[in-house]
């Protein structure tokens, strides 16, 4: 029988087991309330993305994108590149925290471009393009065109941006800026270069390493 921890099953997902899952404190200084976004969405992105630079696809190493809250503005920022999947279908089936729809967006994640997530954690489109500018950002060196446009969407509107790289390593953009790496096994730490710069902090648990921007 599977352990509790903090009052609910643990670990939340099929597949998770061992690892940290939703009410993981692992997450709770990227998911902090001055993000302005709702901590308890931000934090189911964050795991999930933790979930597929884990296990990639098929053998495959998987990269996507995902932009959260903010939406409306969102989706006046960007198109989609083919015709939505996710377009169509009721709310109550595309949320963030429901297992079939993670299990979609794992199949989804894919295909190019970026998930769409509403503040109250509603996946509501798929494959999208961001209209993303350098202007204004000052990215660090080494990363690319995906981790650009996370960049700039959260300069542009009050949304986060989650970033899997295909490198397995996730990070999550705030206000046009890097503000967390994660390490989805610490066996990475030996072959990964930070790309934060200034005061971090490190936490560890079950394997997995979060390295944040320090604001206090
Ligand atoms: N403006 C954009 N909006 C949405 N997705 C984008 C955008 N630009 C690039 N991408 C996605 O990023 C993918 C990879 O691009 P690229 O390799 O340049 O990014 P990267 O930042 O180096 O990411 P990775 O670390 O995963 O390689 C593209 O195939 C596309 O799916």
């Amino acid at each position: 029988m599977a352990p509790f921890r903090h009052g609910k099953l643990w670990p939340p997902f099929p597949g998770a087991q061992g690892r940290p899952g939703l009410d993981s404190p692992l997450f709770d200084s990227v998911c902090s309330q001055r993000r302005g976004v709702n901590p308890k969405t931000l934090e189911a992105v964050i795991t999930l993305a933790v979930e597929i630079a884990r296990e990639g696809r098929e053998g495959r190493k998987v990269g996507t994108l995902f932009v959260v809250s903010d939406a409306q503005e969102v989706l006046k920022r960007s198109r989609t590149l083919i015709l939505d999947p996710l377009y169509g279908h009721p709310e109550e089936v595309k949320s963030i925290q429901d297992p079939d729809m993670r299990e979609t967006i794992k199949e989804l994640a894919q295909l190019d471009g970026a998930f769409i997530v509403s503040d109250t954690g509603v996946v509501l489109s798929a494959c999208r393009y961001l209209n993303a500018t350098a202007e204004g950002i000052s990215l660090p060196l080494g990363l690319g065109s995906r981790h650009m446009a996370a960049a700039s969407i959260t300069h542009q509107t009050g949304a986060v941006a989650v970033v899997v790289s295909e490198s397995s390593i996730v990070r999550v953009f705030d206000d046009g800026e890097l503000i967390s790496e994660i390490l989805p096994e610490i066996w990475l730490f030996s072959r990964f270069s930070l790309h934060l710069t200034g005061p971090v902090s490190e936490e560890t648990e079950a394997d997995v390493m979060v390295v944040s921007k320090r604001e206090d």
